[in-house]
């Protein structure tokens, strides 16, 4: 039987405000297609703007619960979050150009699979911390869609909330002063995350070994050289970014100019 809802949405999350904000879920699965523990992955982050690295990310967290059948996992959703503008990070496009690059990105990937975007955390007046994206994305999912039906339609369930990211995400939470260990416990302990390992990075592994952390390692995914430094740098330098990026997504950001080099 078919396990998505209906609709797809009828307008970009890109046009969405803090007033007309809708949860977008057209590709979470509403029913289980096993019997292993439901899971939402969200990767929050700059995407500024979203590389084929960061694609490669959801890819890579599959073939871990395919592999790893003891980790009992099941992925019905998959989220792209970007960070507000309040974020501050250098090189950070407005929140509606990195919202649009991921969607085109998302559906670039095929309307088969199962990832979206959700623009909550880049229409936040303010700065949200991964903790507080997280406890909306539980909120949506698990409050106001009530989980999700098991394989054999007998209940329905909560949905498991896990962050994805890199293993700089994990080096960030091990540097004292860069999160509150609160939203770190938060994080590691109520929901759980899968970290790809990324390459010249690696997991920190003596700092964030509290048995009770929900931690599931991959390992990485190959270097092409490719990552949104580098794509902005080229920019710069007036280079072309082939093959770094879908093509929709270079096409989106040659046409509305993207870290194009300032003539003065
Ligand atoms: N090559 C990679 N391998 C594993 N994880 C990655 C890779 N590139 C990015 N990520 C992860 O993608 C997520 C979003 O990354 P984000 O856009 O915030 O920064 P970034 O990719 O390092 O970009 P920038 O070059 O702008 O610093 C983070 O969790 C990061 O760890
Ligand atoms: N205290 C926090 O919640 C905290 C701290 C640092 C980074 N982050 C998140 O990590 C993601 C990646 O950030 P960087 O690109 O700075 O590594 C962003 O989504 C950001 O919001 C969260």
């Amino acid at each position: 039987m078919t396990t998505h809802p209906a609709d797809p949405p009828k307008t970009s999350a890109a046009t969405m405000t803090r007033d007309n904000y809708k949860f977008p879920s057209h590709r979470l699965l509403r029913q289980q297609r096993t019997d292993r523990t439901p899971v939402v992955l969200v990767a929050c982050g700059s995407f500024s703007p979203i590389n084929n690295q960061h694609i490669r990310m959801f890819g890579q967290a599959v073939r871990y619960t395919q592999t790893h059948p003891n980790a009992n996992l099941e992925i019905v959703g998959s989220y792209l979050s970007p960070v507000s503008d309040k974020y501050g990070k250098s090189g950070l496009e407005s929140g509606s150009h990195r919202v649009r690059m991921c969607e085109l990105a998302a559906d670039d990937e095929g309307g088969s699979k199962l990832l979206m975007v959700d623009p909550w955390e880049a229409v936040q007046p303010e700065y949200t911390p991964t903790a507080e994206a997280l406890d909306h994305f539980d909120q949506e999912i698990n409050g106001k869609l009530d989980g999700i039906l098991t394989k054999d339609g007998s209940r329905r369930i909560p949905v498991h909330i896990m962050l994805l990211g890199g293993s700089d995400l994990l080096t960030s939470m091990a540097s004292p002063g860069v999160w509150d260990q609160k939203d770190v416990d938060h994080i590691l302990k109520d929901y759980g995350a899968i970290i790809v390992e990324r390459v010249g990075e690696p997991t920190p592994a003596d700092v964030l070994n509290d048995p009770e952390y929900k931690l599931h390692k991959t390992p990485p995914i190959k270097e092409y050289g490719e990552s949104s430094t580098i794509i902005r740098s080229h920019r710069q330098q007036g280079m072309a970014i082939k093959a770094l990026t879908p093509k929709s997504v270079i096409d989106y950001i040659e046409t509305h100019h993207l870290w194009a080099p300032t003539t003065v």
